[in-house]
C-alpha cells in the first residue's frame, strides 16, 4: 500500500531532515510514527501527503511510483488517503456537515449522494444527529471525530493521521483509537504520527521509529 524505497529529504538550509528511509506498509496494517522532536516525523508526512517531495528514492503509493507525480496529479492522488490532524484543521464558520461534505463537493459529487455519505460517515464515527452544529460547540474529542469523519468520507484506502490525539485527554485518546482499529479491521492501512509512549504501547501495533531523520526502528 505504502512504500519508501531509500527515500531522504534534504533542505538546502537544514541538510539531510531524512536520511535513506525504507519501509513498507502493507494493505490493511495499523503503524505508528515515532521519535522525538525533530527527529523528521512531519517531514515523512508530508512526503505521503504528497505536500514536500522526496530528495531522494522513490515513494509507492497503492503500487503506483508517486516519486514524480506532476503537481495536476497530486488532488487525485490525495483522495487516496484521509488526512487527519492534531488541531482538526475545522473550518469554524461551516457546519458539520460542511465540513465533511467539502472533499466530496470538491470531486464533484451531487448533493444527494454528498447527504448519503456524510450521514454515513458521521454514523461510523457516532455523531450522526450533530450535522448542523458548528465545530467550536463540540468538545475536542468530538471535532477530532468531524475530522476523521471528513477523512474517510470518500472511503480512502489508507488513513494518515498527524498526532491526532495530541489535544485529546487519554479517555478520549482511546476512543479515537478504538475508531482507528474498525477502519483497520475493514482494510484501510492506519500510519499514525505520535509521541505518546503510553499510548503507542497500549495498541501494540508496528512501530516505526526516527532519530534524528534515519528510521531506527520498523
Ligand atoms: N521547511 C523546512 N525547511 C527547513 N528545515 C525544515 C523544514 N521543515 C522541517 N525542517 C527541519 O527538519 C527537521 C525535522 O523536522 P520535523 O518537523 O519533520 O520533525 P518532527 O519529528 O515532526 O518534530 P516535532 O515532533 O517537534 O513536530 C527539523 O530539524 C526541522 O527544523
Amino acid at each position: 500500500m505504502l512504500k519508501f524505497d531509500n527515500v531522504s529529504k534534504r533542505y538546502s538550509e537544514a541538510g539531510d531532515v531524512l536520511s535513506n528511509i525504507s519501509f513498507h506498509l502493507e494493505r490493511g496494517e495499523m503503524a505508528f510514527l515515532t521519535g522525538h522532536s525533530g527527529a523528521g516525523k512531519s517531514t515523512l508526512f508530508k512526503l505521503i501527503a504528497l505536500i514536500e517531495r522526496a530528495s531522494r528514492g522513490q515513494i509507492y503509493l497503492g503500487g503506483h511510483n508517486v516519486s514524480y507525480a506532476q503537481d495536476r496529479q497530486i488532488p487525485f492522488l490525495r483522495r487516496k488517503m484521509g488526512l487527519i490532524f492534531q488541531d482538526f484543521k475545522l473550518l469554524q464558520d461551516r457546519t458539520v456537515f460542511d465540513n465533511v461534505a467539502l472533499p466530496l463537493a470538491v470531486a464533484g459529487y451531487g448533493h444527494r449522494e454528498i447527504a448519503r455519505k456524510v450521514r454515513a460517515a458521521l454514523d461510523k464515527v457516532g455523531l450522526l444527529g450533530k450535522e448542523k452544529k458548528y465545530p467550536l460547540t463540540l468538545s475536542g474529542g468530538e471535532q477530532q471525530r468531524v475530522g476523521i469523519a471528513r477523512a474517510v468520507v470518500n472511503k480512502p484506502p489508507m488513513i494518515l493521521a498527524d498526532e491526532p490525539t495530541g489535544n485529546l485527554d487519554p479517555e478520549l485518546a482511546a476512543e479515537i483509537m478504538t475508531l482507528f482499529t474498525r477502519f483497520q479491521q475493514v482494510g484501510v492501512t492506519v500510519l499514525i504520527v505520535s509521541h505518546d509512549i503510553a499510548l503507542i504501547h497500549k495498541m501494540d501495533r508496528r512501530v516505526l521509529a526516527l532519530d534524528h531523520g534515519r528510521l531506527v526502528a520498523g
